[in-house]
């Protein structure tokens, strides 16, 4: 058993409800609210712009030079794709930014302040791991995509080879840092992961308005 894998199967009842939220069955079956989802991408618009700021973090502390240029690379890519997806959907659903942090939105943002200003790698990784890890699980499935764009691109984002290997690293990584720091550190690490998958599985129920 891996630092991760030991995580991901302590935290497994919190994960299978997110992974498996309302909010993923409707989403596969293009039939999530025009309502839901705005709301949801409103509040993941504010989500990702600290996302991006962790990700900095973690260029900034990495220990290993192809960790490093990895993680810049996948900065990259969020700060095109996923915002060219973001303008376009908030645009078509009437979105107009700026918009408050619902309670679970807000959690996350102290969550990513808090590792960024760590300036701990292991921590800024675990944030990381989670919220990615969490995603390609719920949009990894043989199910046929929806035919609306403005659902299947949400799934397509967080699934495929190069997304797989982005979670892969991001395993890897963490589970190497996990074993070479010590015991405090490891358990604020898994605090960590605990508090990031009960915010994931937050963050769902609030789109329907339930937190
Ligand atoms: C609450 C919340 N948690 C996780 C993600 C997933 N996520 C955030 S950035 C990113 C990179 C995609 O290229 C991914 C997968 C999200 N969007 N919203």
């Amino acid at each position: 058993m891996s630092f991760s894998r030991d995580l991901r199967a302590a935290t497994s009842t919190t994960w299978d409800a997110a992974t498996g939220h309302r909010f993923v069955a409707e989403l596969w079956t293009g039939t999530v609210e025009d309502a839901v989802l705005a709301r949801y991408l409103a509040q993941d618009a504010l989500f990702l712009d600290r996302f991006v700021a962790l990700l900095g973090a973690a260029v900034a502390t990495a220990d290993d030079t192809q960790a490093r240029l990895a993680i810049a690379r996948q900065l990259g890519l969020v700060a095109s794709d996923e915002d060219d997806y973001f303008a376009r959907a908030l645009a078509r659903l009437g979105v107009t930014p700026p918009v408050e942090p619902l309670p679970p939105t807000q959690g996350f943002l102290d969550l990513m302040d808090d590792a960024r200003r760590s300036g701990a790698y292991g921590v800024a990784l675990t944030v990381l791991l989670v919220a990615e890890w969490l995603y390609l699980d719920w949009a990894t499935r043989p199910d046929t995509a929806p035919p609306d764009w403005l659902h299947r691109e949400w799934i397509d984002l967080h699934r495929g080879p190069g997304f797989t290997a982005w979670v892969d690293l991001l395993r890897a990584e963490t589970d190497r840092v996990a074993a070479g720091v010590d015991d405090l550190a490891r358990e604020r690490m898994g605090e960590v992961f605990r508090r990031a998958v009960d915010l994931e599985l937050a963050f769902f129920d609030a789109a329907y308005g339930d937190r």
